[in-house]
């Protein structure tokens, strides 16, 4: 399912946050949105999931208008990993992630034994199955990621949106649920901080600086030390991983000033 986003600006409080944004996400295809803090990633992704309205532009997804089309609707075809899931009420793990079938269900319809099925299924993906009676509100902060990401499997989604889906995760997870993510063949789109990772897994890269689309396009075209440079404000060697074969960096230094001076060294050479 391919998702189209043509235009789209967002005002918050008098600050236009998200600037004329266009991009696409082929069906399929993994797709990273990287740039700094407060560039407006989350709030670009918020758009697209019907959370934050946008005052100009559009959101398609597999044809239709997602901007006018109901809740329900969006939430049958798109899965969302959001940065922030917490929760005023506890439920169960297990109770959490069969939420994730109610924009299959009608109103006061029971669970049913697919439905059972699917929760039991996505909670093992995630390595959640024995923790599935725990409290939601117990859990810590990875454990919490992987059963919302088992929530939005359990939505068998036809499309993912994705804010920093490894965060709090250890380096297994973080591995294994990128992996996951992309062995289910279906279009995805995920803002990402670790720039290697984003390297790794993403097909194709946004790179957002204020508001803005700064750079796009496969990911060794977008991460090099110019545009690290330009948009972190960190120096750093762009290398290809020995063992890997994959784009690694090196950060050299960090803060503004490391990164005009080597702004500066390189226009001078
Ligand atoms: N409801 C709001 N009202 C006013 N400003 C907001 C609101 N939500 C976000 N912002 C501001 O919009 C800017 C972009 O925020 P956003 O969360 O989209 O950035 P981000 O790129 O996801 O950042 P991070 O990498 O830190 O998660 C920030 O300056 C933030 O303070």
């Amino acid at each position: 399912m391919q998702l189209d986003v043509n235009d789209v600006s967002v005002t918050l409080a008098r600050a236009d946050i998200v600037k004329s944004v266009s991009l696409r996400v082929e069906d399929g295809r993994f797709v990273g949105l990287i740039g700094p803090n407060g560039c407006g990633k989350s709030t670009l992704l918020k758009s697209i999931y019907k959370v934050v309205q946008p005052s100009a532009g559009s959101v398609v997804l597999g044809g239709a208008d997602v901007l006018r089309a109901s809740p329900k609707t969006v939430a049958r075809m798109m899965g969302v990993v959001g940065q922030f899931n917490e929760l005023s009420f506890d439920f169960t793990v297990r109770e959490m992630v069969m939420m994730g079938r109610t924009p299959h269900k009608k109103l006061l319809d029971a669970d049913s034994a697919e439905d059972e099925r699917l929760v039991e299924e996505a909670l093992l993906t995630v390595g959640m199955l024995p923790m599935a009676g725990r409290s939601f509100l117990s859990l810590s902060g990875g454990e919490k990621q992987r059963v919302v990401l088992a929530r939005a499997l359990a939505q068998q989604p036809r499309f993912l949106v994705l804010d920093e889906p490894t965060n709090h995760l250890d380096i297994k997870y973080q591995l294994q649920i990128l992996s996951l993510v992309k062995s289910l063949g279906i279009g995805v789109l995920a803002a990402l901080h670790d720039l290697e990772l984003a390297a790794a897994y993403c097909d194709h890269l946004y790179l957002v600086k204020q508001g803005r689309i700064y750079a796009e396009g496969p990911p060794r075209s977008v991460l090099t030390r110019e545009i690290i440079s330009e948009v972190f404000e960190v120096d750093c060697q762009i290398y290809e991983n020995p063992v890997t074969g994959g784009l690694g960096i090196a950060y050299l230094e960090s803060g503004p000033s490391a990164a005009a001076e080597a702004a500066a060294a390189r226009a001078g050479s």
